[in-house]
């Protein structure tokens, strides 16, 4: 196995975090009290009884049912930075230099606080990351696909300035996945994509639901990048298809085995999409829920994919440069790092 050394130098993206999912039980609890939030009364109520729910969860849906209680404490401009810049912090101390992140306006709207609060809370913290560590960032509007489709079109309506003017990069499309397949938000997708042509899309598919549903991201939503996907591999029309077309599959190892998706990381198909030169990117979800931020998820990669030498670490790493959204000089920037880091070490 490569050194946890070598992974922590080795320049990371991310491309599938919740920012609302880097809410930690011991950030959590003091936002409940500056805010004067009651917490439901079948929470728990301290950090050590919180902490041991996140020990497993049965499924997709028993995690977001504790996702959403926690986004409750979250209230002011400020809270939305100070949750972003914590998460900043971290992960500047782990190797990460560029950070694509999700976040989800409707958890906050349907509590009456503004899209403006949320963005530009998390906006400032994104600014503030790269003056300070200069980690590069994309913000990632996503809906919430249990919600009515024509709720989410008035989510897109009221985040259009900020469509328009780039602060969001990109739309997603996450929470429970198996009810809500991608074709219920063609029409949210194309009204997003009208508002401005350099908006990027991707949507979460083929975690709990079926390869189809990545197949169908593709054709009726024209995402370019799928969030999971890994069930993917249970289909080879779709795997030659995402190797032809350099669709990456932003993988989240931990979080698979969290929500027991898979039983341990060895189970996940990368070896799979490695031979079929399907590019992924290797990313920690919620980490707060899911014990591990973006080095724990590579650490956790390399000791169940030993044999994976240097070079072949060399190859993920460029892989998840060339599939950001930054711009040609920031990648190639990058991409001479990760040579640097793996002459080093080989
Ligand atoms: N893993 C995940 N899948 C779907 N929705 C999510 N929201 C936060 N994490 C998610
Ligand atoms: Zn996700």
């Amino acid at each position: 196995m490569v050194s946890e050394q070598f992974l922590k130098e080795l320049p990371k993206c991310e491309h599938h975090l919740h920012l609302e999912g880097t809410l930690e039980p011991d950030l959590l609890f003091p936002l409940a009290a500056r805010n004067n939030i009651k917490l439901p009364d079948n929470f728990p109520q301290s950090v050590e009884e919180l902490n041991k729910k996140y020990a497993q969860f049965r499924d997709l849906q028993d995690f977001l049912d504790y996702y959403y209680i926690g986004t409750n404490v979250l209230i002011t401009e400020q809270d939305f930075f100070d949750l972003a810049w914590a998460y900043f912090t971290k992960v500047s101390k782990q190797g990460l230099v560029h950070a694509e992140v999700f976040y989800d306006p409707q958890s906050h709207t349907s509590r009456g606080i503004s899209l403006e609060t949320v963005t530009n809370g998390f906006k400032r913290a994104c600014d503030e990351a790269y003056k300070q560590y200069g980690i590069t960032s994309k913000l990632i509007m996503c809906l919430l696909r249990h919600l009515e489709p024509r709720e989410c079109l008035a989510t897109i309506e009221e985040a259009e300035p900020y469509i328009k003017n780039g602060v969001i990069s990109g739309l997603g499309l996450d929470s429970a996945e198996r009810p809500f397949p991608p074709n219920l938000f063609v029409e949210c997708y194309e009204k997003a994509a009208s508002l401005n042509p350099d908006l990027r899309l991707t949507a979460h598919a083929g975690e709990e639901g079926p390869a189809q549903y990545v197949t169908d991201s593709l054709d009726l939503l024209n995402v370019t990048r799928v969030d999971h996907g890994i069930n993917s591999a249970n289909d080879d029309e779709l795997l030659k298809r995402l190797a032809q077309e350099n669709i990456m599959l932003t993988v989240c190892p931990l979080s698979n085995v969290k929500l027991q998706v898979v039983k341990a990381v060895s189970e996940l198909p990368l070896q799979k999409f490695l031979d079929n030169n399907i590019p992924f990117s290797i990313n920690s979800d919620d980490p707060s829920y899911f014990g591990g931020y973006i080095l724990d998820n590579y650490i956790q990669v390399a000791k169940d994919f030993p044999h994976w030498n240097y070079n072949v670490w060399g190859m993920i790493a460029k892989n998840a440069i060339n599939g950001s959204w930054c711009d040609d000089k920031r990648k190639s920037e990058l991409l001479t790092k990760v040579d640097e880091v793996v002459t080093k070490f080989l």
